[in-house]
């Protein structure tokens, strides 16, 4: 995969070659916690340079603990992204959202705590309370650019350092690439000194066959809007590579969406299978850009009720 770059990296260290003195490689996990809907997701695929963890406007659509490498000079960042930590409900899905985000922030060596600039909710304090003490936490106040009144932040920084004892406060705007590449470099000095994990290029320990299906789940929440409860999910049931002397490369890819409900089977369906289709299109259309391949994509609806309520099935479904 042929990583873009948008964060506007500029003039990256020179190579090491054999009469320079050598740079010690850091290497380390750094995980991005918040609330949801604060950003977390677009921050990761910025710093990543990659789309690989799903945003939408809808809240709570990041459920599974995905990582993003990224290698910049020196040091590669291992990064762990995390579910909104819910408190409204506590279905047998959200306990185990709460267990990801727990085992998330108890093992790394930065935690990134993300809110939104200016704010800060009982939501917010509930994921601030699991920061563990000991490691360093920065403070992202995130969304920056909705800030009008620039001069209130200030005070709410001052606000924030008595919540919390974080290392640093880093007010930026995900969006921004001069802000992603900013938190680098200030990112970089909480890594220990050591080889690195991955190879310099890899981005995503993650298979095809997730990013199938996370992609096939995202154009579920962006068509349906607010409509669909979050409880909808995606599982990937059939991930096959198939040689094609025609195409290259071609995979087919079986995908069920599961329901709560008939009423809402027939919003993912919609209007003579429209939605459905809208849906089945454009994530086919971002998987063969994202694995280079021919993708058949064929898409399934089934209802399964109260599965979010049943411990064995949320399971069976691959969270933990
Ligand atoms: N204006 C502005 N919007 C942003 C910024 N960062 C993220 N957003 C928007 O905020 C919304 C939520 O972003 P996500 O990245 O999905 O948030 P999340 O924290 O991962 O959300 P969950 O998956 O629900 O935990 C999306 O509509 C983003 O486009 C930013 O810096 N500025």
């Amino acid at each position: 995969m042929d990583a873009t770059d948008p964060t506007d990296a500029g003039p990256q260290p020179a190579k090491q070659d054999s009469l320079a003195a050598p740079v010690a490689q850091r290497c380390g996990l750094v995980a991005i916690v918040g609330k949801p809907n604060v950003g977390k997701s677009t921050l990761l695929n910025a710093l990543v340079g990659q789309k690989i963890s799903i945003t939408s406007r809808k809240a709570q659509t990041t459920r599974h603990r995905i990582t993003g490498i990224r290698t910049v000079g020196p040091t590669q960042f291992v990064f762990v992204d995390t579910p909104g930590f819910q408190t409204r409900h506590a279905t047998a899905l959200n306990r185990s959202l709460n267990k990801t985000v727990m085992g998330a922030v108890g093992d790394v060596d930065l935690v990134l705590f993300v809110v939104e600039a200016g704010h800060f909710t009982p939501g917010d304090a509930k994921v601030l309370s699991l920061l563990k003490p000991g490691i360093p936490a920065l403070l992202v106040a995130n969304k920056l650019d909705q800030v009008h009144r620039r001069g209130e932040i200030a005070p709410w920084l001052r606000d924030m350092q008595q919540r919390h004892d974080f290392a640093e406060f880093v007010p930026m705007s995900a969006k921004n690439p001069k802000d992603v590449q900013r938190l680098f470099a200030i990112c970089e000095k909480y890594l220990p000194e050591q080889p690195w994990w991955y190879g310099e290029d890899e981005l995503t320990d993650r298979s095809e066959k997730f990013l199938a299906g996370e992609t096939v789940r995202e154009k579920l929440f962006r068509f349906t809007g607010e409509e669909l409860p979050y409880t909808s999910t995606v599982v990937v049931e059939k991930f096959e590579e198939e040689p094609s002397p025609q195409h290259g490369r071609m995979v087919r890819i079986a995908a069920t969406i599961v329901v709560e409900r008939d009423s809402h089977k027939a919003m993912v369906i919609g209007d003579k299978g429209e939605r459905l289709k809208r849906i089945g299109t454009e994530a086919r259309q971002e998987l063969e850009k994202l694995m280079g391949a021919k993708v058949f994509l064929e898409i399934w609806v089934k209802v399964r009720t109260g599965w979010a309520d049943d411990e064995a099935r949320v399971r069976s479904f691959g969270y933990e």
